[in-house]
């Protein structure tokens, strides 16, 4: 049976960058980012409650979700953040437990992005992941590489940051950390470390099986 491997860490630490790197070493990766997205299409039912509470401004005129409108109201306001995973994280955890057994057929491990696996409300739901990795950075390199995104300035790029768990936070459930404070090549290095490593573990359970 394959390990299911979570990856976490705060915003813009580097998570999608790991994910597409061990993605092209031919392991599944199940991003519930992408799920979110996924949910979030006209015609979802999630979109339908998310217009309900909080009012058809945070739609284009084409019916997709305007993702700026509802970035600023989500974490400029702790409250309506909770209405937001109220509404959205029973599915993204549904589909992305579904969604790494199907592939745990076909690899050794199976890399589950979840950004706020900290969260004491979050982790609870998945206790099933075996390991964890965490990447990280410094909230200096986080909010510059914040404010490349369009959209963003530096009182929300703070804002988003201060609304997720601290990497100190983040260390109770981390079992191994990816710090990404260097170049892209450091990075890759340490995300080949790291999959040796996993590849590792899992032939050590498989052979106690
Ligand atoms: C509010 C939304 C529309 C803003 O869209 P945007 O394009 O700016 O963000 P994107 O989806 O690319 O997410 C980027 C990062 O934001 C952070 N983030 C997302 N949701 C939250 C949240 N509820 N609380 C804190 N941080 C969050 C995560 O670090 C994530 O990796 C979007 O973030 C969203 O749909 N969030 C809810 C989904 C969610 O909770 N994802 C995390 C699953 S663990
Ligand atoms: N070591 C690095 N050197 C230079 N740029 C990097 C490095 N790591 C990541 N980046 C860049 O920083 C940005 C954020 O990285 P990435 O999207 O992987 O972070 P993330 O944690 O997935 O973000 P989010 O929380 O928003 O989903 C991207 O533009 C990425 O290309």
């Amino acid at each position: 049976m394959a390990l299911f491997v979570g990856l976490t860490g705060g915003i813009a630490s580097g998570k999608s960058t790991v994910a597409r790197l061990l993605s092209a070493r031919n392991i599944p990766v199940i991003d519930t980012d992408l799920i979110s997205r996924e949910l979030v299409e006209p015609g979802q039912p999630c979109l339908n409650e998310l217009c309900q509470h909080f009012g058809p401004e945070i739609l284009n005129e084409d019916g997709h979700l305007n993702r700026k409108t509802l970035r600023e109201k989500i974490f400029t306001d702790s409250s309506a953040r909770a209405v937001l995973e109220t509404i959205l994280h029973p599915q993204i955890r549904r589909i992305a437990k579904e969604r790494a057994e199907q592939s745990a057929t076909q690899a050794p491990y199976v890399l589950v992005v979840v950004p706020l696996l900290a969260d004491p409300k979050v982790q609870p739901h998945y206790q099933w992941l075996d390991y964890v990795v965490g990447v990280r950075a410094t909230p200096a390199i986080q909010k510059a590489r914040l404010l490349e995104r369009p959209g963003i300035d530096p009182p929300l790029a703070d804002q988003m940051i201060s609304a997720q768990s601290s990497d100190r936070e983040r260390d109770a459930i981390v079992n191994e950390w990816i710090v990404n404070t260097g170049d892209l090549t450091t990075l890759a290095r340490q995300v080949d470390q790291c999959h040796h490593k996993l590849l590792m573990l899992t032939a050590e359970r498989t052979s106690s099986e």
